[in-house]
């Protein structure tokens, strides 16, 4: 039922980059037409809020509310929403599904391109933005901005999801999870018994692991340069683990993996954002065949380089966001793969926060063992 009142509560404002995030009294508007108003419950805090926190993203814009891997209660909806109604527990899209622009319409790509325009300026498909605090609007981010204890969010940008199902859980499948387990099982065609490298075992990196096994891949071969992640690798399903700062001084990893698979992996991930570590993982490919997936979000201005006869030789380049998962489509049964204990998301919360320690978290998920952190909006 579509509202008309504001609302006033809690959320972490990005005043600018490579600040800490301000606890603030925000004003967020009701919803207009084809949007949702969201009270978010609990939010994640990945690697690419820090990413566009730091300054390093070519979209980054301030002052802004950060966040997308956030679940919630749908509040209130504006005219012409159908696809969800008030009190619904949701998941937020940060790749939206409207099924009918070129993208939807493919059959190729999760890329929705409906909102992607607005939504990279950080303001709502009418341009303009759901958010006042002490008199001035404040930015969107990733369609989603789910470090607000309300968003509002485009209608395609939501997705319902079994209300049984505990929302300090789904609110992970929101990005990071999500997308190494998509990468592995939609983008990648993995068969069984192929050879597989993960570059970066963070959350990303471990749900790969974790999709790679599912597909009954044959070595899951995990590359971090922490040592303390090779115990999360293996508990997720990899069959080596390598340090590249521990190889003798006259090896690389790009040897090392190709003597260890006979010639080169099938499929390698890159799950560090590091262009470096990309040109590695393309390198560590099988001729012929070998296909090296880049998920890593790397800064404005970095590139990636290899010599054009790594390609002619048969290996394949590509990239994917989310993972190739379409939200509202595929999101509500990965809810059900977690139920089933299928697809595994409590293994990945390592912190639990307050919303007013927000900044802690992203301290934690920078140093340490943190692997998730989940963030408590109440
Ligand atoms: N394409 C997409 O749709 C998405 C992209 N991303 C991006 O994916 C990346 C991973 O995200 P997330 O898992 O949350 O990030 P994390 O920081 O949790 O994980 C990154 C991992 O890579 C390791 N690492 C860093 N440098 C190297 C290196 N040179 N060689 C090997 N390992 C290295 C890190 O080790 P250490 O802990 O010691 O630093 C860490 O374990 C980020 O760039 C993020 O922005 C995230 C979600 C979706
Ligand atoms: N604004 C950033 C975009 C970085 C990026 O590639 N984002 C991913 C998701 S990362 C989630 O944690 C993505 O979905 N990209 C597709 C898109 O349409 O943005 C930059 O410009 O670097
Ligand atoms: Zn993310
Ligand atoms: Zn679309």
């Amino acid at each position: 039922m579509s509202s008309t009142k504001s609302i006033i509560c809690k959320a972490a404002i990005a005043w600018k980059a490579n600040t800490p995030l301000s606890i603030e009294q925000v004003e967020v508007l009701p919803p207009r037409a084809h949007e949702v108003r969201i009270k978010i419950a609990y939010t994640g805090i990945c690697h690419t809020d820090a990413f566009t926190l730091s300054g390093d993203d070519p979209e980054g814009d301030y002052p802004v509310i950060l966040g997308h891997e956030g679940a919630g209660i749908v509040e209130s909806i504006g005219e012409g929403v159908t696809n969800v109604k008030v009190g619904d527990s949701v998941i937020a899209l940060y790749t939206p599904e409207c099924g009918e622009c070129k993208f939807c319409k493919s059959g190729k790509t999760n890329l929705c391109g409906k909102i992607r325009a607005t939504q990279g300026r950080g303001v709502m498909p009418d341009g303009t933005s759901r958010f006042k605090c002490k008199g001035q609007d404040i930015l969107h981010f990733m369609g989603c901005s789910t470090f607000s204890q309300y968003t509002v969010v485009a209608d395609i940008s939501v997705v319902s999801v079994d209300p049984k199902v505990p929302m300090d859980r789904t609110c992970l499948l929101g990005c990071g999870i999500t997308t190494g387990y998509g990468a592995a099982t939609i983008t990648a065609k993995i068969n069984p018994g192929d050879n597989i490298a993960v570059f970066g075992a963070g959350c990303v990196g471990l749900s790969v692991i974790q999709g790679a096994a599912a597909k009954k891949a044959g070595k899951i071969i995990v590359v971090d340069i922490n040592d303390s992640k090779r115990e999360w690798a293996e508990k997720f399903g990899a069959t080596d683990f390598i340090d590249p700062l521990d190889l003798p001084k006259d090896t690389n990893i790009v040897e090392k993996l190709i003597e260890i698979t006979d010639g080169g992996c099938d499929y390698t991930f890159d799950c560090t954002g590091n262009v470096h570590v990309m040109r590695h993982a393309l390198e560590a490919c099988h001729k012929g065949w070998g296909e090296s997936i880049v998920i890593g979000v790397a800064a404005a201005g970095k590139e990636i380089a290899t010599r054009p006869f790594q390609l002619i030789t048969g290996r394949v380049w590509r990239g994917c966001a989310f993972g190739g998962v379409k939200g509202r489509s595929q999101l509500p049964g990965l809810v059900q793969d977690y139920v089933n204990g299928t697809l595994k998301v409590d293994e990945f919360i390592t912190h639990r926060r307050p919303l007013e320690e927000i900044n802690q978290a992203f301290h934690d998920m920078q140093h340490g063992k943190c692997i998730r952190c989940v963030v408590n909006m109440a």
